[in-house]
């Protein structure tokens, strides 16, 4: 069966339908984007996250496309430059969001027709999902028969394609997963993703990794990366740092899953960490959960160095956080 998250963000004639994730699963509730900019706004709004901007971007693409019709191949293709910008400055630090407005545009360009847009997002669609489908099977080839994972926000089709290919392999798999505050994408994505798929799941709250990590029970730990930098620097949810820290000093090997190494990324300080509204830590599902007469601090993300890492999973393999010049050998970029 298809996990309800696998396919949230459709194109209609209409717009393009996104599955708001911030309700999910207590609502099952659509937001329809009329235009690019709607997609953008949802993006920020994060009316869908983790993988979900890659296909709201490609989408979001075509609906520009749309509007530009008829219109000199060279006023429209520079509008729809215009438009890629303005979705990938959305979220700043995956750079899934300028693949998918790439996507668009390679194709654009190839038939020097703004209407071929919809054929690069096609393309764009079926690129991730390959891609994770083949890092997902790379990764359950690093898990035991039983084992049990910890994983920490909501890797999306990485995940789900980890758990297929596992199951497809006979493997029983358990997880530990942490609620990942403040939009609580563990507790709600990820567990219900896993429940859905039949994985024997087990919520923590941020604070307990460590110690679960420490009790011996977990065989790996196992996350998606927003970007990886070519020296292995992984960049994920905030809060995946202390996990690998404490992976590492209880003997967890930690697989960090990226679909491809960043060459624009030598190291992390080529990547912009997004930091998003301190209030939005105030709160837990529109509800405060704090005093109002504190301020909050919201970076989204963090760095984990390479030596915390114990391998890099993607499309083409696994590969050692310091050898991740090999994914691009005999390449020409
Ligand atoms: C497929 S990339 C997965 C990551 O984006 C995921 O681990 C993550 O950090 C999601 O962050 P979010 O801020 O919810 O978009």
């Amino acid at each position: 069966m298809q996990p309800v998250l696998a396919d949230s963000v459709r194109l209609t004639d209409d717009g393009v339908l996104i599955l708001d994730r911030r309700q999910f699963p207590f609502e099952r509730d659509w937001v329809l984007c009329r235009t690019a900019e709607d997609v953008a706004r949802a993006i920020e709004d994060m009316v869908t996250q983790s993988s979900g901007p890659y296909f709201a971007a490609l989408y979001g693409m075509v609906l520009k496309a749309r509007t530009l019709e008829g219109k000199p191949f060279a006023e429209a293709r520079a509008e729809l430059a215009r438009t890629a910008i303005m979705l990938e400055n959305t979220r700043r630090t995956n750079n899934a969001l300028s693949k998918a407005t790439a996507a668009v545009l390679k194709a654009v360009d190839e038939a020097q027709d703004v209407t071929n847009a919809l054929q690069g997002a096609k393309t764009g669609d079926h690129a991730y999902r390959a891609k994770s489908q083949a890092l997902g099977e790379h990764t359950a080839n690093l898990l035991p028969d039983n084992a049990t994972v910890m994983t920490h926000c909501w890797a999306d089709l990485y995940l789900t394609e980890t758990v297929r290919a596992a199951q497809n392999q006979g493997k029983t798999l358990k997880f530990f997963c942490t609620e990942t505050r403040p939009y609580l994408q563990g507790a709600r994505l990820t567990a219900e993703t896993l429940i859905e798929m039949g994985v024997d799941t087990t919520l923590i709250t941020d604070g307990m990794g460590a110690a679960v990590l420490q009790s011996g029970e977990v065989d790996a730990l196992v996350t998606a990366a927003d970007r990886v930098t070519m020296d292995g620097h992984v960049v994920n949810k905030v809060g995946t740092l202390g996990l690998a820290v404490a992976a590492h000093a209880f003997g967890v090997p930690f697989h960090a899953q990226v679909q491809a190494p960043d060459h624009a990324a030598p190291t992390a300080e080529h990547v912009e960490i997004e930091y998003r509204d301190g209030a939005e830590v105030l709160q837990v599902l529109g509800r405060p959960s704090a005093t109002p007469r504190v301020k909050g601090l919201y970076p989204a993300f963090d760095v984990t160095p390479p030596r915390f890492v114990t391998d890099v999973v993607t499309d083409r393999g696994v590969f050692g956080a310091g050898e991740l010049d090999k994914y691009y050998e005999g390449e020409q970029r």
